[in-house]
């Protein structure tokens, strides 16, 4: 038995040796251990080793030679890690790439798949955290949260005096218009009528009618008429090239002048320089975004610094517990096309 100590680095970088693995009973995986994974990798890192030897990406770059042959699995978060042609020519024996989170857009599928290599997400378990962060960011930007909190901290005087401008939108009884209502799209409908909005949607295919009853939602087949009915503009949909600038500025434009945009999906769905623009002269009353592209933005991009606008780091599945559940999904699936099974989060072109 071939019994190899590997001398490696934390996920976060910092200098640690691993446990003792057998890279013939633990299969090698290649993973990313930047950006906002590194929070993940904090925190997962043992659920991830009880079956793998993980190789982080730095260490990979570092020795391409001696650890290529070995990897089987590529543990990706994000585009942080470019699954390339170039990457998939020297890794031999791998069989699968496993996604942490829903949205695949960032890994060219039918490449992967024409080297043998089969592509994993973890759908459903980044449902509830991601509808939860668009009921947040809608409550945030209707009622001013940010813009609160800073008051709050930098106020020096006895009494308050909240500006005119402070004051809020109301949120219950608003109308809410969903585009894209797949399972987070439909989530958020659920919380939405708990806080007794009216809702619209607009999807590929219409729901059931049982589910639209169950929320009190109403089809648009007509994606200008939830634009022009709808108080908040929540946009679900995955990025594709059918929805690359679903919203542009004839689409803001049809937006109510009091209206307001949250984007849970992926920032090229959203033209982000109309949206830029619309936010400016007035167009639309504000936006609040978890995703952009570039993502992060430059410090200077205009969409930091309009009073009108919240930009979070793409935090949708961002909760300790969502995290675990995706770690968890990513080590099943991985194990489960390396065993030669079908994964359950198998995802085709
Ligand atoms: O795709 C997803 O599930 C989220 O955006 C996390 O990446």
């Amino acid at each position: 038995m071939f019994i190899r100590h590997l001398l490696s680095k934390s996920f976060l970088g910092n200098p640690r040796i691993l446990q003792l693995h057998s890279v013939m009973e633990k299969p090698c995986v290649l993973a990313t251990t930047f950006g906002a994974p590194g929070a993940i990798y904090q925190c997962f890192a043992p659920v991830i080793e009880k079956h793998f030897t993980v190789i982080p990406h730095e260490e990979f770059v570092n020795n391409k030679h001696h650890f290529a042959h070995k990897i089987s699995a590529v543990f990706v978060w994000g585009g942080a890690l470019k699954v390339d042609r170039n990457l998939l020519q020297i890794l031999p024996n791998l069989k699968v790439v496993v996604n942490g989170g829903v949205g695949v857009d960032h890994l060219d599928i039918p490449l992967i798949n024409s080297f043998g290599i089969k592509v994993c997400n973890t759908p459903h378990v980044v449902d509830n955290a991601t509808a939860d962060i668009g009921m947040a960011l809608m409550l945030a930007t209707a009622r001013n949260l940010i813009y609160g909190h800073n008051y709050s901290a930098s106020h020096e005087t006895e009494e308050w005096d909240l500006p005119e401008s402070s004051m809020g939108t109301d949120v219950s009884g608003a109308t809410l218009g969903i585009i894209g209502m797949g399972r987070i799209g439909y989530k958020v409908a659920k919380r939405a009528s708990s806080f007794e909005m009216k809702i619209l949607y607009h999807n590929r295919n219409r729901r059931k009618e049982e589910d639209e009853k169950a929320v009190g939602a109403v089809y648009c087949e007509k994606m200008d008429e939830l634009l022009q009915k709808s108080d908040f503009v929540m946009v679900v949909v995955n990025l594709s090239p059918d929805t690359q600038k679903l919203i542009g500025w004839r689409e803001l434009s049809m937006m109510k002048p009091l209206g307001t945009l949250i984007n849970i999906s992926r920032g090229p769905v959203v033209d982000q320089e109309a949206l830029v623009h619309a936010l400016q002269s007035g167009v639309i009353r504000a936006a609040a975004l978890d995703v952009t592209y570039p993502e992060p933005l430059p410090r200077s991009h205009p969409l930091l610094t309009l009073p009108n606008v919240i930009v979070l780091p793409h935090m949708g599945s961002h909760t300790v517990g969502t995290s675990q559940l995706m770690v968890e999904r990513m080590v099943t699936n991985a194990l489960a096309a390396l065993s030669g099974d079908q994964p359950t989060d198998e995802v085709k072109a």
